[in-house]
């Protein structure tokens, strides 16, 4: 039985947009970078302070956290246990760290969704969303990939050519599993 769907992939490659198209519930991570415009606190992320973050690690809050581009990112166990518990079905949002700890805790209940699409196209979003920081978001882009390939069980083709086809094969995965 498949109880959380997590999403992985590089910057901008889609994982919030398909994640979104799925209307399921989600799992709220934790991240100590600052909310960007229109991301709202306790929807897209807990928005918190590194050392609280570091804190939660300590007392045994947290699966796993992981550093990128300067800030921490971290998954709760509660928000884990909540699901399981009550056998629903949620989305989550991780790095290849994050995909690799829930499978290693969840097993068969974690389905890995791999989103890619051609850099140019991740380099073009994220100009787009005005970001500032957009060659060093996106310098982890073939090891991300490479990543994919190991990590997700399901590799989605994200690509502007192929976005209907991508969300109707979510659609049909969520019809299957619920
Ligand atoms: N297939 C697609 N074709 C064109 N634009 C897309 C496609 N998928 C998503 N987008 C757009 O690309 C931008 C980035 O998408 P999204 O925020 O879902 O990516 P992400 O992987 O979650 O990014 P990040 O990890 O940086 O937060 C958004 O503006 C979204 O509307
Ligand atoms: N290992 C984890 N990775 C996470 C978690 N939450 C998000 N992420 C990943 O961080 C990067 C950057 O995200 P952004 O929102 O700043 O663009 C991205 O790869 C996410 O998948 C988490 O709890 N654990």
């Amino acid at each position: 039985m498949i109880n959380i769907i997590a999403f992985m992939g590089p910057s901008a490659s889609g994982k919030s947009t398909l994640r979104d198209s799925m209307e399921l519930d989600r799992i709220v991570t934790f991240t100590s970078r600052k909310a960007r415009e229109g991301e709202k606190d306790g929807v897209d992320y807990h928005f918190i302070s590194r050392e609280i973050i570091l804190e939660l690690y300590d007392k045994g809050k947290l699966l796993e956290f992981t550093e990128y581009n300067g800030n921490i990112y971290a998954t709760g166990i509660e928000s884990l246990t909540e699901v399981m518990d009550s056998k629903g079905l949620a989305t989550i949002i991780v790095d290849n760290n994050g995909a690799v700890k829930l499978k290693e805790l969840l097993v068969e209940r974690v389905l890995v969704i791999g989103v890619v699409a051609p850099f140019e196209e991740c380099e073009e979003r994220m100009m787009d969303r005005n970001e500032s920081d957009v060659s060093r978001r996106l310098a982890s882009y073939e090891r991300e990939i490479e990543e994919i390939i190991k990590t997700s069980d399901l590799i989605i083709n994200n690509s502007r050519a192929n976005w209907n086809s991508a969300k109707d094969i979510l659609g049909y995965l969520k019809k299957g599993l619920i």
